[in-house]
């Protein structure tokens, strides 16, 4: 595996080992001593899948205290991460990963940063590895437009629960 650092403190980009043969395709996914040597020490306690169709966008979520581990099983997304601290020079500052079911990347995503993933195939699966268990009380959410952060999505109008919608900080 080769994990890359990124142009927001703490996010990690990690490229994960592929192995191919005649039937097709070996990945392992999480090898705990493997992350532990590549410095990313964390207990993760719960694990997370969405299914969404294409022009989806869930986020901006995160919270205080969640590690997440993102992954994209199936299809394709737009994930972004943005920094959610406003005690912090960064706070407002994103980064945009595109992650697919043939490129095998996991982004690493520390607490106080939000994230959103766009579909952009015709179904995708969004999974993660989280740190905590679900608070739904203690999650923030920004709206995906929000104008501080200026994002550039490649879908103007998408499809957006009502959370998302409102986008109103929790
Ligand atoms: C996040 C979560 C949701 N749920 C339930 C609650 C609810 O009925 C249903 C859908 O929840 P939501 O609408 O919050 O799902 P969603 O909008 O996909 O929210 C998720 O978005 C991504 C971007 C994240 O980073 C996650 O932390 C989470 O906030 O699933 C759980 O049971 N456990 C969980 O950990």
């Amino acid at each position: 595996m080769q994990v890359k650092e990124t142009s927001l403190p703490g996010v990690k980009l990690i490229e994960v080992d592929r192995f191919e043969d005649f039937r097709g395709t070996y990945i392992e996914s999480f090898n705990k001593e493997d992350y532990v040597k590549q410095g990313i020490d964390i207990d993760f306690v719960q694990d997370d899948f969405s299914m969404s169709r294409k022009h989806v966008l869930r986020g901006i979520h995160g919270d205080q205290e969640t590690w997440k581990l993102v992954s994209c099983i199936f299809g394709s997304f737009r994930l972004v991460v943005v920094n959610c601290d406003p005690d912090s020079e960064w706070f407002g500052k994103w980064e945009a990963f595109d992650l697919s079911e043939t490129n095998y990347r996991q982004v690493l995503i520390p607490p106080k940063y939000g994230n959103a993933h766009l579909v952009l195939s015709d179904q995708a699966i969004f999974h993660y590895k989280q740190s905590t268990y679900y608070n739904p009380h203690g999650q923030f959410t920004y709206r995906f437009d929000d104008p501080r952060f200026n994002i550039w999505w490649p879908v103007k109008n998408p499809i957006l629960s009502q959370r998302d919608d409102l986008g109103k900080r929790v």
